[in-house]
């Protein structure tokens, strides 16, 4: 039997969220990833393992099993970057150039500076900046290679003025790395770029291989295993640093009644597109706006080239109906969303009730899209409920702040009676005299 297709969106997707217990609001603001993270995290252990104990050799062999490609040398040569150069259209160069200059803008003016301050006399406290060493940086490309990801990264590890840079990305069935992803890293300065995804990229730059330096931190989104494989290498004896949790992609939406459903439609399904694990959440006071953005996914989805994967997510997603626009905000500021659109007649008004999101996206005409490749903001951003605790990847990411004391005589004088009451207090003897032996030499 034959018949209409069935609806992405369906009864279980809808929720009334005054008719809810306690139970059915928390599952109903519970993201799908978490479902098999048992699993997940058993199977991205094993990984990091395999890649401890066979290096290079077990690169190669993982590359086989999970991007289906046998490669000698995962490292990206010259004559490889070259062709990229001549590869990509003028039209895309050109995009990679100007969402550059935008991302550089905004990221330069929010640079935190040194600065020193005399909290006595003869006591000076400052606090210098310095790069981190070696980062590792992982572009995605399972579903689909991400030259944006390259530029959110690359360009403010530039501005901390990172030199030793290594990028991961899996490579094309062929063998091959996405040309614009490339083109986007060598924009940024970086030349040492490996073919190699998920786990097996993560725990090589964490743990260095024959081939793949070990780095002090490790910066980028990707998928379930990506993110866990993360979080792993974060307690390995050897401790490598992590940018934050940046995991499958979510949006939530909170729209009224004038919002535009073709528009939060679109927004909707351009996060439920890159992955079955994305989470999509719309939240509104009007219930006649809910139904018109669901006939508007139904209509827009079809025309997806990537439906399958789109109506996967789907299954997650959430529409809510709310009695107020501030029983909306409470919602999402529990949730903690990636990123939130606020589809409201003048949306800047109701920014103060924003206590938790990665990114904020105000009215009718801010897209989420734009913030993922061009308004200037970074795209890298906390999911899981992360932005409860980590904002988006910005350059004191890449930066160690180091604090510095310069103290004289007249300083220990004037401070170091402080010192030695506090070590008193706390029995801590040398301490004191570390301070008072001073004190009789001043
Ligand atoms: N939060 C953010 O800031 C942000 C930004 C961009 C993208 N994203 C997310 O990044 C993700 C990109 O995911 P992707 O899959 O397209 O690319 P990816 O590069 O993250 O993952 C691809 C790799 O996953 C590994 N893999 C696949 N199946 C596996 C399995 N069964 N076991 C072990 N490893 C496996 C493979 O090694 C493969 O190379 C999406 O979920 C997207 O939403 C998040
Ligand atoms: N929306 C993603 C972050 O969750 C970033 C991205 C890159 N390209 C397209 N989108
Ligand atoms: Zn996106």
């Amino acid at each position: 039997m034959s018949g209409a297709p069935v609806a992405a969106i369906g009864p279980q997707n809808r929720l009334q969220w005054d008719s809810l217990d306690s139970a059915a609001r928390a599952n109903a603001l519970r993201r799908p990833a978490q479902a098999d993270g048992a699993k997940t995290a058993a199977a991205v252990a094993a990984l990091i393992e395999e890649v401890r104990v066979g290096g290079d050799a077990a690169l190669r062999r993982l590359t086989s099993r999970f991007d289906g490609v046998d490669i000698d040398t995962h490292a990206v040569s010259a004559e490889e970057f070259a062709k990229a150069q001549a590869e990509i259209a003028p039209a895309l160069r050109n995009a990679i150039v100007e969402a550059g200059a935008r991302i550089e803008q905004f990221h330069a003016a929010g640079m935190s500076q040194p600065y020193e301050v005399d909290t006595a006399p003869g006591v000076r406290c400052e606090r210098v900046l310095r790069p981190i060493q070696r980062v590792g940086l992982y572009v995605p490309a399972g579903s689909a290679p991400l030259p944006s990801t390259a530029l959110m990264l690359g360009i403010p590890a530039r501005l901390a003025g990172c030199h030793d840079v290594v990028l991961c990305t899996p490579p094309r069935p062929d063998g091959s790395v996405d040309p614009a992803v490339l083109v986007a890293a060598a924009s940024c300065g970086i030349d040492r770029v490996f073919k190699l995804g998920g786990v097996q990229a993560i725990a090589a730059m964490a743990l260095g291989t024959e081939s793949v330096p070990a780095c002090d931190k490790l910066f980028g989104p990707g998928n379930a295993y990506v993110t866990e494989a993360k979080r792993q290498v974060a307690q390995l004896e050897r401790g490598v640093g992590i940018d934050m949790p940046a995991g499958p992609s979510e949006v939530l939406v909170i729209a009224d009644a004038g919002a535009n459903p073709e528009f939060v439609a679109a927004d909707l399904l351009s996060q439920a597109e890159h992955g079955p694990d994305s989470q999509v959440i719309l939240i509104s006071d009007d219930d006649g706006l809910i139904e018109r953005v669901i006939a508007q996914i139904e209509a827009q989805l079809v025309e997806l080239p990537r439906v399958e994967t789109t109506r996967r997510a789907l299954q997650s997603a959430r529409m809510i109906q709310v009695a107020t626009l501030e029983d909306a905000f409470a919602i999402s500021n529990a949730y903690a969303p990636e990123h939130l659109i606020l589809a409201l007649r003048d949306a800047r008004r109701w920014l103060p009730s924003v206590s938790v999101a990665g990114s904020v996206f105000l009215g009718d005409w801010a897209p989420e899209a734009l913030g993922d490749y061009c308004s200037g903001t970074n795209h890298v951003l906390p999911t899981s409920g992360a932005a409860r605790f980590v904002g988006g990847l910005n350059v004191a990411s890449f930066q160690l702040a180091i604090t510095v004391q310069e103290v004289d005589r007249q300083g220990l004088r004037a401070i170091g009676p402080c010192a030695v009451e506090l070590a008193s207090a706390e029995g801590l003897e040398a301490h004191r005299l570390a301070v008072s032996r001073r004190l009789d030499a001043a």
